[in-house]
């Protein structure tokens, strides 16, 4: 289970949001809600530890994270809403790369099944400096296709640039990583056809 409690935020000296609180539970689907600088990514940010709190905790199976940052990456897949992608390699050799950073050991054969799987058959051998937009957000999502041990997924406007197949065929994924006891909470703008009803967080009520 995540844990949020009284969590505040500030940037530079403006604090965005204070006392915000919540619980995820295993099978549940969160979007984080609201209007663009609320504070949704850093939100995300601290949730993952990639950020401070001015105050509050955030605990992963009851530990704050801070703790046992360790355990808590093992758990945690985080994708930030730019793509982060080396424009001279692959999509492949981008997504061994991250996969390895990650510390999860993913042969090449699997890595090219997530790939194909996730719509880029036909742009394995190019330098990614050459993808759309949305085949850009394609080789990270794929990640998600290797990752089902992890299971608290944290994305970052996840749905950008996708076409409307791939926006279902992304929903699809996220509900059924929940139906598989996972947890995923998400920012998004737009919406999608997830097949478990998502619980919406609306930082504005948190707004200072
Ligand atoms: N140094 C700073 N001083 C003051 N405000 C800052 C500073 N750095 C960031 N901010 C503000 O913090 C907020 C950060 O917003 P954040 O990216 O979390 O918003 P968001 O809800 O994800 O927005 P979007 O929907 O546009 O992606 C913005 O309003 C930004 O202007």
């Amino acid at each position: 289970m995540l844990e949020i409690e009284d969590l505040a935020c500030l940037k530079g000296d403006r604090l965005l949001f204070r006392g915000l609180a919540l619980t995820l539970a295993a099978g549940e689907l969160l979007r984080v809600a609201g209007p663009n600088g609320v504070g949704k990514t850093s939100l995300l940010r601290l949730v993952t530890g990639l950020a401070l709190a001015e105050a509050g905790e955030v605990r992963w199976q009851g530990v704050a994270i801070g703790r046992d940052r360790d355990a808590f990456h093992r758990d945690l897949l985080y994708l930030g809403h730019a793509s982060a992608l080396n424009d001279l390699l692959t999509p492949l050799e981008n997504l061994r790369f991250a996969c390895a950073a990650a510390g999860d050991e993913v042969d090449e054969g699997t890595c090219m099944e997530a790939l194909v799987r996730i719509g880029l058959a036909d742009q394995l051998d190019l330098p990614a400096r050459v993808l759309s937009q949305g085949q850009r957000r394609r080789v990270g999502l794929a990640r998600l296709f290797l990752s089902s041990g992890r299971r608290l997924w944290v994305l970052d406007e996840p749905f950008t640039a996708l076409d409307v197949r791939a926006v279902a065929d992304l929903a699809t994924t996220l509900s059924d990583h929940c139906r598989a006891g996972g947890m995923v909470m998400l920012t998004t703008h737009q919406d999608a056809p997830f097949a478990v009803e998502p619980r919406v967080l609306d930082i504005g009520a948190y707004a200072c």
